[in-house]
């Protein structure tokens, strides 16, 4: 039996009594309420309880609750407690799509079969949704992360155990490697599928908004705070929430994120209540936050709790045998887009794409083939550079130089040397433009 809730709704403090103490002998988990308002915000489309009503009660009645809980999740099973003389009202509670009734005064163990009966059949519609959504998804990991190379099988390998687990997670991959997508494709994988994906760009909102808009407020939480606003974190409730660039949190904030990753507890500014959050979350970064907490610019406390489901994606360095197939993939979407149907993609055009660089990875790629089928060149790579970010530029300048460097030596130490960079240094940056050693020996890697 499913370990779920019964909600028990009674305007007499009697029978609410009486019915709590006789169902938790039973051991069901039993809340009570006076009125019915209140059991609105507790259910939802994946409430795994059940509720019973009194049928005949001030304020909202037992049929305007059936009715209200149907509009929200037509397959929450309700129970009406009904009188003697209410076999009129019954009859509407049938066709109303009520779960079952039972007729004052009843047996607890009467009431208790049919609180089972419903709890099995709520566990398995719950279960059976679950099933649907990642089945239906689950095929798709290979259409939105296509590749042979055994970085992108490793991916997506990784990305199906995790998918399975509820664990928080963190992505890892340069600037336009596909973190975004691969954050959708968990969530989208996962039991939370049919529930909210919230994505929130921690670089793109300003500081002094950051904390509202991921908390919420009050109204008078300060200036401006007219009204109480839900934070993301909340409009994010059951489902996934995406933290992207996870590095650029304020310092400050990041103490508090901390708290919400532990205690699964949050609270909107200007309050003192805590609310609780089911959600799972999701961070990604392009920085390297190992080196942001030795600059002392992410907390280490935080990075070593978001570190335990990790995923990195890869470049597109690190993939090159995938870049042709994937580029045509990209060129069919493209075409598909912009409604065209004669592209073609010529031989010489594919020997270039396969073998130049591409820094700004899928993301760069895509406006490649975006521009194929718009009837524009490529662009050369190095007006493509002037387009990108300044961050990215460097990154780009440098894998030239550190390449162009290994490729002109044939052991690391004068590569090293010559940058003016430790051997790690070296190495580290190696593995992160996805570089080979060239004719350097093995042992000059051990850094
Ligand atoms: N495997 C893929 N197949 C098709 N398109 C992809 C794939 N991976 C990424 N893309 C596309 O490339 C672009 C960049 O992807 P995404 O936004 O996920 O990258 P990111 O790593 O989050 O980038 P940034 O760090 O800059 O935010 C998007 O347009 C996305 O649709």
């Amino acid at each position: 039996m499913s370990g779920g809730r019964i909600l028990l709704i009674d305007d007499e403090e009697e029978m609410r009594r009486s019915s709590a103490q006789a169902l938790s002998l039973f051991g069901l988990d039993v809340v009570t309420f006076a009125n019915a308002e209140p059991v609105l915000e507790r259910v939802g489309y994946g409430f795994d309880g059940v509720v019973i009503s009194d049928i005949r009660m001030p304020g909202m009645d037992g049929m305007t609750l059936l009715q209200r809980i149907r509009e929200m999740d037509s397959e929450i099973p309700v129970i009406l407690v009904t009188g003697h003389a209410d076999v009129q009202l019954a009859v509407s509670a049938m066709h109303a799509g009520v779960y079952d009734f039972v007729e004052k005064p009843f047996a607890a163990q009467h009431l208790v079969g049919i609180i089972r009966r419903a709890l099995d059949r709520r566990s398995l519609v719950l279960e059976n949704r679950r099933l649907r959504a990642v089945a239906g998804k689950r095929d798709d990991i290979e259409a939105r992360l296509p590749g042979r190379t055994q970085a992108m099988v490793d991916l997506r390998y990784r990305l199906r155990a995790i998918a399975a687990t509820d664990a928080d997670t963190l992505i890892i991959g340069e600037t336009g490697a596909g973190k975004e997508v691969v954050a959708r494709a968990l969530h989208d994988t996962s039991a939370r599928a049919d529930k909210p994906f919230i994505a929130i760009n921690c670089a793109a909102l300003p500081e002094t908004l950051i904390e509202s808009e991921l908390f919420g407020h009050e109204a008078g939480a300060f200036p401006g705070a007219l009204r109480p606003r839900y934070g993301k974190f909340e409009h994010g409730r059951g489902g996934t929430i995406l933290l992207d660039e996870i590095g650029s949190m304020p310092f400050d904030l990041q103490a508090k994120f901390l708290r919400v990753l532990q205690e699964r507890i949050i609270t909107r500014l200007g309050s003192n209540d805590p609310v609780s959050l089911d959600v799972r979350f999701i961070a990604t970064s392009k920085v390297d936050l190992e080196t942001e907490v030795a600059r002392g610019r992410f907390r280490p406390d935080l990075l070593y709790r978001l570190n335990v489901a990790t995923i990195h994606v890869p470049s597109l360095a690190q993939r090159q045998a995938d870049i042709p197939l994937l580029f045509l993939q990209l060129v069919r979407e493209a075409a598909a887009r912009y409604g065209r149907s004669d592209i073609e993609v010529r031989p010489e055009t594919m020997g270039k794409i396969g073998s130049r660089s591409w820094p700004g990875n899928v993301r760069e790629l895509r406006n490649a083939a975006d521009r194929l089928v718009l009837g524009l060149d490529l662009q050369p790579e190095d007006t493509a550079l002037q387009n990108r970010k300044l961050a990215d530029r460097v990154a780009a300048y440098e894998r030239g130089l550190i390449a162009s460097a290994l490729a002109a030596h044939g052991s690391l130490r004068p590569v090293y040397e010559m940058l003016g960079v430790s051997r790690k240094t070296l190495y580290e940056k190696m593995q992160k433009y996805g570089l080979e050693k060239g004719g350097a020996g093995d042992d000059e890697l051990e850094a």
